[in-house]
């Protein structure tokens, strides 16, 4: 059977210790086995349940030169539990995986996270390749090498650094991404537009938002810019142990998701992961305008841009105790103190280490609409 040929390809470069490519096009799949590497007789294709038309092409191209296990995994954040990992290591083990085999994930962000940690810690550390199907995956959960899944205390609270082989952004398979899921994946490339790259922001304020469809350039452009910020961060500090001259390191990347982590999980993960980062960096804009004076136009263009492309800035859902207990779990969190990621300026993050509960409520009471 041919395959199809890839198309309009555009590689981003990650530099650093263990490098490899993103490699941004359309019909990437005869890719796999260039990015997978040398010596890798057996993969695993751990692939969103859902997705298996998705899949079944990448299964074909793996399928004419190596042994393959295609497992399909449970929807979207059911599958970042311990059991779900526990059942892929099994399989693994059943079939005989050694270090010099490899996963494939193919699917959003829950599955390159589930998928990633599981080519973490099988065996210590297998290769993986990530083919992300999702928005939000292809500008951030696939690249960096941030895996994890949730515990009852929280959302990834259990997880490893593993950086991918590869990552194959085949905007061809956006096609079939419902509306919705498309929108929250802009929450990550919005947010990449006030931490790092104000031309983000430009972009989307004089689009119309109808026109960001998944085959349209000015999508096509957001992505490769956020997917870029989020590797000029990670490769200057992987591993988060922070940044140089007051910049916070890779903990930018966290920016509106230390109340976005506590609304997902006070929600059971009905709000999307992309719509509570909207609302947490509007959150944490507000807290910035009371703590440190943010500008008031800055914290406004918060508003404008994350609502222009359809998003949510406002949250009712939950208890300020309840969210205050669940942001006490993220991990900036140091001892009983809180920390944020916030702006000084466009593009001048910083972290705000131990706010006061005084501007933590005012900002609560803004999001829920009180103030
Ligand atoms: N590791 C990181 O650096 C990082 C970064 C950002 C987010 N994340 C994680 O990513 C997750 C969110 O990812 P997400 O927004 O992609 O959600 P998701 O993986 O839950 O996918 C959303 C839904 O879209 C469906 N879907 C995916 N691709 C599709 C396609 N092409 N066509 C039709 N349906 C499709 C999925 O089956 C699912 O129902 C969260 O768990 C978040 O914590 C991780
Ligand atoms: O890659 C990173 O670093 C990020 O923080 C990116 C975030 O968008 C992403 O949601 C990540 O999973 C959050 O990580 P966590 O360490 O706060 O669990
Ligand atoms: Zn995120």
């Amino acid at each position: 059977m041919t395959q199809p040929q890839p198309r309009d390809v555009e590689i981003l470069h990650v530099g650093g210790a263990s490098p490899y490519d993103v490699v941004v096009g359309r019909d990437l799949a005869a890719l796999l086995p260039d990015l997978l590497g040398s010596g890798v007789q057996r993969v695993a294709l751990l692939y969103a349940g859902g997705l298996g038309a998705l899949a079944q092409p990448v299964a074909d191209v793996l399928a004419q030169h190596y042994d393959v296990l295609a497992l399909g995994l449970p929807d979207g954040e059911q599958s970042k539990t311990s059991s779900v990992a526990n059942d892929c290591w099994e399989a693994l083990g059943e079939a005989g995986f050694t270090r010099s085999d490899a996963v494939v994930t193919l699917g959003g962000g829950a599955t390159t996270d589930l998928g990633g940690f599981v080519a973490a810690s099988w065996l210590r550390g297998v290769r993986v390749v990530h083919v992300p199907t999702t928005v939000l995956a292809m500008v951030d959960a696939a690249v960096g090498g941030k895996t994890g899944i949730n515990t009852g205390a929280g959302k990834n609270l259990v997880g490893a650094f593993h950086e991918p082989a590869g990552v194959l952004c085949d905007v061809s398979l956006l096609q079939t991404l419902p509306r919705e899921e498309l929108v929250a994946g802009l929450g990550e490339v919005v947010k990449c537009g006030f931490i790092a790259d104000p031309e983000i922001l430009a972009i989307v304020e004089r689009t119309d938002p109808a026109a960001l469809t998944h085959d349209s350039a000015e999508l096509r452009e957001l992505v490769q810019r956020s997917i870029q910020v989020k590797i000029d961060v990670v490769v200057d500090d992987l591993r988060e142990v922070g940044g140089r001259d007051g910049h916070p390191g890779r903990e930018v990347l966290n920016y509106g998701h230390t109340m976005a982590h506590a609304i997902e999980r006070a929600t059971g993960y009905e709000v999307r992961h992309g719509e509570a980062v909207a609302i947490g960096c509007v959150f944490v804009a507000e807290l910035a305008r009371r703590a440190q004076g943010l500008d008031d136009d800055l914290v406004t263009r918060h508003r404008t841009a994350f609502s222009r492309v359809g998003l949510p800035t406002g949250f009712s859902g939950a208890s300020y105790e309840e969210l205050r207990a669940a942001m006490a779990v993220d991990k900036k969190s140091r001892g009983d103190q809180l920390r944020f990621v916030v702006l000084e300026g466009l593009a001048t993050p910083r972290v705000l280490a131990g706010p006061s509960e005084e501007h933590l409520r005012a900002a609560y009471d803004v999001m829920v609409g009180l103030a």
